[in-house]
């Protein structure tokens, strides 16, 4: 079976967005204008096709990235949805990793909020080309040009409006499309299509003015322009959609252009601009990749290339059970086929393959190059593998996933519930990259960790919905981890002597701390055999395992270097089970001599507020440890940027709102991590020990 539409044809887009700055409502109208739905669902009714996990709906935020595929004009757009809060920054990430271009959406009154701003960082940081949707044209307060201007104030965007909007408020009519100086009118709210009118006369003027900034701002970018410019020659419309595209697939400016889809407005020309400015899986760089033995290379986009494809999302479905939902780089897949998958090093079969829609989805035969759809049958594979032709194995560059800051002890209300308990925290855990679960070996407790209290709040309620587990949860913790201060040489030795044969391991290690974030690092510096090559990995399997429950306050040590530099063996007693002890002595014994500290994350926090509450949210900041980095006004609202400890963070929602009455909000994500103060430090220490 031939392609339908050519690689060129092809866009995979994001629409990111801060929470109701109206994603889920203008994701429905491109849904409902590429022919997918045949009724529009509105978000307040709880009825939005994207939004179809129970709990999204109840909740009215979008929570997982579904891909779903539509058609526009002789051109495929995939949909990788990625969601607005920063508790599910994986989300965001592993949607940016898979697609090519993104649509921000801002709201017309609000313009950039912090959490778009986060979200708008994070796409700068995998180089995303990027058209601006200002929505919510007809609300009050609306404002574009002010849009465009915050972008470039707050975001250092090259942002450029490609539109004007007719009207604003209960007025906002349709748009002007300065390219080609012709203007969109609707006659009303219901989704009919635009009269394409000539510009009123009351805009001409602003028009101009506006069109000579971009075709100023496009010449920037294009030396010919450039020099056609200067002498005052005329620029084509070609030309001009040309260079602008050129220079968004660089990802060197940013159209801006406007809309309101919740009144049907604006999103026609939308779709138009995704595909006249966003790039194709052929503009983009081709996708870095490692061989077997280590070698770089890259893959490129092509159906007569060797397939590679990487698996960015796992979702268990009642009907067909795992889905894995995966982006092809390279080659074609076909159902029923044999691949790689690189990561693991395992051969999975490809039962089906399906393409996604909002509400329904089609089987194919095939997965050509560039495009996303979900496997039916991968039993292995998990978020961040690369599946690949056997013949041609690669390992595709993955992604970052954070580790998460937060726990909580999870305990079954039932015997019952306690035998589906562990199921659905597995099934969980192999979704999502960010969320763990584990047992405290002191306390026995099952531990669940994610990225925020709304992470897990989802996920108990995900266990209950999906999976009929009922259970009780403690306490949000912070998840500390620990490290040495002080370098030290410390003896690990483990005898023992009964009857027959006896247990003889026996280990000199020096212990170092690292860099935060390099993790730990193993050395083996033993001369003349002293210590049998054969029995150094036990060794250092003796210290990983103990690493992980610290020797403080039983929380994950984290960077350090162990190096094994003397010890001593017997022919007849060792073994690698008491060299794993040893090593594991040594560690527990460099508790008193390498300095040991709990250390916890600081989380980078940004609160707008009115004026009038800024000096009780400054004091509720620093009461709770913050330091102050920054503040700004902005539009009456003042905004301050701070670095707290995520262990004072908790419940401040409810603390912000109650205190500004419900006028305050806040964005937050992880900074760094640091040492926890002393006083700070000997309670969470003695808690743990109390426990
Ligand atoms: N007046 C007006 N309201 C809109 C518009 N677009 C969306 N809304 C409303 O704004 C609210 C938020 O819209 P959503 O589409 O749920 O926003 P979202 O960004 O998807 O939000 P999350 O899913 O929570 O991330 C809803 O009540 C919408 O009906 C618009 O163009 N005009």
């Amino acid at each position: 079976m031939a392609r339908e539409f050519s690689l060129n044809n092809t866009r995979n887009i994001g629409i990111m967005a801060h929470i109701d700055a109206g994603k889920t409502t203008t994701t429905e109208r491109i849904l409902f204008y590429t022919g997918r739905t045949h009724k529009i669902g509105e978000v307040h009714e709880g009825a939005a096709t994207m939004d179809w996990m129970e709990q999204e709906q109840e909740r009215g935020i979008t929570i997982t990235s579904a891909a779903t595929t539509a058609q526009w004009n002789g051109n495929r757009i995939n949909i990788i949805d990625t969601p607005g809060h920063v508790d599910f920054t994986v989300e965001v990430e592993r949607s940016l990793r898979v697609l090519d271009g993104a649509v921000g959406v801002f709201s017309a009154k609000e313009g950039v909020e912090p959490q778009s701003e986060t979200v708008w960082r994070q796409a700068d940081r995998y180089g995303v080309p990027r058209i601006a949707y200002v929505n919510k044209m007809d609300i009050i307060g609306a404002d574009f040009l002010n849009v465009v201007k915050d972008m470039r104030e707050r975001l250092q965007a090259n942002a450029v409006a490609i539109q004007l909007p007719i009207g604003a408020e209960n007025d906002f009519k349709g748009v002007i499309d300065l390219v080609e100086r012709v203007a969109y009118v609707y006659k009303d709210d219901l989704g009919k299509e635009p009269e394409k009118i000539e510009i009123p006369d009351q805009y001409k003027e602003q028009v101009e003015e506006l069109r000579n900034e971009l075709v100023e701002k496009v010449a920037e970018l294009d030396e010919e322009l450039t020099m056609k410019y200067l002498e005052g020659e005329e620029i084509s419309i070609a030309e001009l959609k040309a260079a602008l595209r050129k220079g968004v697939v660089q990802v060197k400016i940013f159209p801006v252009i406007a809309g309101s889809s919740y009144r049907n407005k604006g999103v026609q020309m939308m779709l138009d601009a995704v595909v006249d400015y966003l790039p194709s899986p052929v503009d983009v760089p081709d996708i870095k990749g490692v061989l077997e033995d280590g070698t770089e290379t890259i893959r490129r986009s092509g159906d007569d290339q060797p397939f590679s494809a990487l698996a960015f999302k796992i979702m268990t479905d009642p009907f067909v059970g795992k889905l894995t939902f995966f982006r092809v780089y390279s080659g074609v897949v076909e159902a029923g086929s044999y691949v790689l998958n690189a990561t693991k090093g395992k051969r999975e079969r490809i039962g089906r393959i399906l393409q996604m829609h909002a509400n329904s989805r089609q089987e194919i035969a095939i997965c050509y190059s560039g495009d996303i759809a979900a496997a039916v049958g991968l039993k292995d594979t998990i978020t961040g593998d690369t599946l690949c032709d056997e013949k041609n194995p690669v390992i595709l560059e993955s992604m970052n996933f954070p580790e998460p800051v937060i726990q909580i002890a999870i305990e079954p209300k039932t015997k019952a519930d306690q035998d589906k308990m562990g199921t659905a925290l597995s099934k969980l855990s192999e979704e999502d990259p960010t969320f763990r679960a584990y047992t405290d070996e002191e306390t026995n407790q099952t531990i669940i960790a994610g990225m925020g209290e709304l992470h897990l709040e989802i996920i108990v309620d995900r266990m209950l919905r999906e999976f009929k587990v009922e259970t009780n949860v403690g306490k949000p913790q912070v998840a500390y981890r620990e490290t040495f201060k002080t370098p030290a040489k410390v003896e690990g030795k483990f005898v023992r002597q009964s009857g027959g044969r006896g247990q003889y391991g026996h280990v000199w290690i020096e212990f170092e701390p690292q860099e935060p974030g390099q993790g730990f690092v193993f050395e083996n510096k033993i001369v003349g055999g002293v210590v049998p090559r054969e029995y150094v990995p036990a060794v250092q399997a003796g210290i990983e395992e103990s690493m992980k429950n610290g020797v403080i306050a039983g929380f994950p040590l984290v960077d350090i270097k162990a190096r094994i530099v003397d010890g001593s063996y017997h022919d007849v007693d060792s073994s690698e089970m008491a060299f794993k002890i040893a090593g594991s002595m040594a560690l527990k014994a460099a508790k008193d001599k390498c300095n040991p500290v709990l250390l916890e994350p600081i989380m980078k926090v940004e609160v707008t507020v009115p004026e009038e509450y800024f000096g009780d949210v400054m004091g509720m900041l620093s009461s709770r440890r913050g330091r102050i980095e920054g503040t700004d006004s902005r539009s009456g609202a003042q905004i301050i940027r701070a670095k707290v400890p995520l262990a004072e963070m908790f419940g401040y929602s409810t603390t912000l709102r109650s205190g500004t009455q419900g006028r305050g909000v806040f964005a937050m994500e992880l900074s760094h991590y640091e040492e926890v103060p002393k006083s700070i430090s000997e309670e969470i220490i003695s808690k743990s020990k109390g426990a």
